[in-house]
């Protein structure tokens, strides 16, 4: 978070009115000052979202047997259950338990045919790269009607981040729709303006991405000592983040640019927005991914819910190639900001591709996994 000492609420029906430009601008503050915003009047109904949320205490609750069967480590997409503190931030057991879950869609990755990972894709497509095998379906729960809810949360909120896109590119003065083919979106108008074609004059196309949603639990913690929900953190799954804090139980902070860490409590009818590594590289820093953390609730405390949504892109996108969607008017708004600057570990070329830095993100976190669809080789790579 750059300067402001508060987090700003933007008003999103404001989009439709007289106080459109006002949004705007606020828009702006929140993107190139802050880091970290609320949206409320977003347009994800409270039905769709309280269906959702209503079934979290039972699906936490279900037997622990039950919930293994899930477990991520059936999962070569890492999507599944994950166990109370499985999960590790800065090398320390995050005191949460999580499902994860995910678009729906089948898997894309095809084994290489021969020794030299021949392009055995279909198309122009490289489908036998490895990070097309983090794509794949959802493990479901057989709970009666929690596929139709979070399917029907999965759609909503899906569509909000689409809406909000389209206001970041108002807020940046660039043509409505210049992100829409990151999401397999194509508008004809633009398409056939040709504004948006690569250097070589083709226009290019993406197959839609998945978007992650996680599903956490964080119970009160007994020892104050031991209180790492989440540890610090910038988002790496994705484009922006959508979080819906469920309930009143407290405990997200946002770290300000002189080091501080700012409350981000839940406020009824809103959602968090924040960004995540590969807008901040797209954007040269100019936007930050702010980092934030939660604090386990205490033993007075209740359990703490809470869903983020991390709008997805395409693997086969490169930080470049995003980066060339922002115009440098933009991109020289960077304002130096104190701290650490995970940007340069991000954008290593090692791993321009999206999936790569996205492989690798998975792995760091669920090693286990990783060592059982990706082999050692792949996690020694990831992980040096
Ligand atoms: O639970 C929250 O409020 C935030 C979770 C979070 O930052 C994350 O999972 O990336
Ligand atoms: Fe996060």
């Amino acid at each position: 978070m750059a300067g402001a000492a508060s987090i700003p609420i933007l008003d999103l029906s404001w989009a439709d009115g007289p106080k459109r430009a006002e949004l705007l601008e606020q828009l702006r503050s929140a993107l190139f000052d802050v880091g970290f915003l609320y949206i409320r009047h977003h347009g994800v109904s409270s039905t769709i979202i309280k269906d959702l949320t209503d079934m979290l205490p039972t699906l936490f609750e279900l037997p622990a047997k039950e919930k293994a069967s899930l477990s991520k480590l059936n999962s070569p997409h890492f999507l599944g259950y994950s166990g109370f503190a499985e999960e590790t931030t800065l090398g320390k057991q995050d005191l949460r338990e999580q499902y994860d879950f995910a678009t729906e869609l089948p898997v894309v990755y095809e084994a290489p045919l021969n020794d030299e990972g021949a392009n055995v894709g279909r198309g122009k497509r490289n489908f036998s790269q490895l990070y097309w095998r983090l794509r794949g379906p959802n493990q479901w729960l057989e709970l009666p009607g929690f596929k139709d809810a979070f399917t029907a949360y999965h759609d909503a909120v899906q569509d909000l981040s689409y809406r909000f896109v389209h206001l970041i590119e108002e807020a940046f003065d660039i043509p409505v729709g210049t992100c829409d083919h990151f999401f397999g979106r194509q508008d004809p108008e633009v398409t056939t303006a040709g504004r948006y074609t690569t250097s070589n004059g083709a226009s290019k196309s993406f197959l839609p991405p998945q978007h992650r949603i996680k599903l956490l639990r964080y119970p009160p913690s007994s020892d104050p000592t031991q209180a790492q929900g989440v540890g610090a953190h910038k988002d790496s799954s994705g484009w922006l983040t959508f979080l819906c804090q469920v309930g009143g139980e407290p405990g997200l902070e946002v770290q300000s640019a002189d080091g501080r860490w700012i409350k981000a409590p839940p406020i009824e009818g809103t959602f968090v927005v924040n960004f995540g590594n590969a807008f901040e590289a797209a954007t040269d820093g100019a936007v930050k991914a702010t980092i934030h953390r939660v604090i386990a609730p205490g033993p007075d405390n209740n359990v703490r819910y809470s869903i983020p949504f991390f709008q997805g892109l395409p693997l086969d996108m490169t930080v470049s190639e995003i980066r060339s969607y922002i115009p440098e008017r933009v991109r020289r708004l960077r304002k130096e900001a104190g701290g650490d600057d995970g940007v340069s570990s991000f954008l290593d070329p090692r791993w321009d591709s999206l999936g790569d830095s996205q492989l690798r993100k998975w792995i760091r976190s669920h090693r286990d996994v990783g060592l059982k669809w990706y082999g050692q080789e792949v996690v020694d790579f990831y992980t040096a």
